[in-house]
């Protein structure tokens, strides 16, 4: 026999179904590109959650596009040989040797360990790089990085077959150079690029910490673009946040209709983002003064 706090908890749970309507018909149709760092992937049941909300998202209409990072696997990989990264304004400095690595981890474990975890939840996950279908050139803009790629051509063709498949693209940050080489991306670059290519309705970019944080600690819900070049300038906003903020106002300029920097690790993160009115993270949107 059923208690009368179990049947409490179930009616909550329909409130939530109910309350979340708005929302539904909101992305209905919608392009959401949601960025998983190396550090928001921690245990197989977080990434199935995340998989898990991915597919909701899907089955509720949305086209979700996930780009992946994979710092630390990459850390990982090269420690194995010995080799420490050295990392400038969140940008891995990278050499012939450690290009191949990069390549090897992002588009082979890393990736292939989403594929599984959304298809485990029912979705159909298509692993690719920026190289597969001409999807994201870039080029060297910073000789001192070696071969680490800003993109510069998009062609977004793939994505909208895989769209029309009912297709979940999975994206390493790995793109070839105008030169047949092949570049390393910071993944917040890569999904800053594609989401702007495909003018997305919502950038996600889900990562380790709650939001942006103030000089206090505090996190930010809302930064506007010159809040964000203050923090840069005071030297609040450091290290891997860097790429994360640049990229959501190149996103912002590119025509992405919002971006939201949020905590990966939290227990659907994604759905709590779109289908409530809570929100989540740090917002960052077109300035409408
Ligand atoms: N102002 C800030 N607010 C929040 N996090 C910040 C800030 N400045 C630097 N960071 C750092 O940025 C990190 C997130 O970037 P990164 O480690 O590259 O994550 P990911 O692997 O998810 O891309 C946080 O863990 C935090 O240490
Ligand atoms: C150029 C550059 O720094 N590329 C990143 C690509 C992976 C990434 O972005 O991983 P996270 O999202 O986990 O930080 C790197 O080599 O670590």
């Amino acid at each position: 026999m059923k208690t009368r706090d179990q049947s409490r908890n179930w009616i909550a749970a329909a409130k939530t179904l109910s309350s979340a309507l708005p929302y539904l018909q909101r992305y209905d149709g919608a392009t959401v590109v949601i960025k998983l760092g190396g550090h928001a992937m921690s245990s197989d049941e977080a990434m199935d959650l995340f998989a898990r909300d991915v597919v909701l998202m899907q089955q509720v209409g949305v086209n979700p596009v996930i780009v992946h990072g994979g710092g630390p696997a990459i850390n990982a990989m090269l420690e194995r040989q010995g080799v420490t990264s050295q990392f400038v304004n969140g940008r891995r400095v990278t050499d012939a040797a450690t290009i191949e690595v990069v390549e090897m981890v992002l588009s082979g474990l890393v990736n292939k360990r989403i594929v599984q975890a959304v298809n485990r939840q029912g979705g159909t996950a298509v692993g690719i790089s920026g190289k597969d279908g001409g999807l994201m050139t870039g080029v060297i803009t910073d000789p001192a990085l070696g071969f680490v790629g800003t993109p510069v051509e998009m062609n977004p063709r793939l994505l909208h077959t895989l769209f029309a498949s009912d297709m979940i693209p999975v994206i390493a940050p790995v793109g070839a150079g105008p030169n047949g080489e092949t570049l390393n991306i910071n993944g917040d670059s890569a999904a800053g690029a594609i989401a702007a290519t495909l003018k997305a309705d919502r950038l996600l970019l889900l990562t380790d910490v709650a939001g942006v944080k103030n000089a206090d600690g505090e996190v930010l819900t809302e930064l506007t673009a010159d809040h964000i070049r203050q923090l840069t300038e005071q030297g609040v906003i450091t290290g891997g946040m860097i790429p994360k903020t640049e990229t959501a106002l190149e996103a912002i300029a590119g025509g992405v209709r919002a971006v939201v920097i949020l905590d990966g690790r939290a227990p659907n993160a994604c759905l709590l983002e779109l289908y409530t009115e809570h929100g989540a993270g740090t917002l960052i949107r077109p300035d409408t003064r």
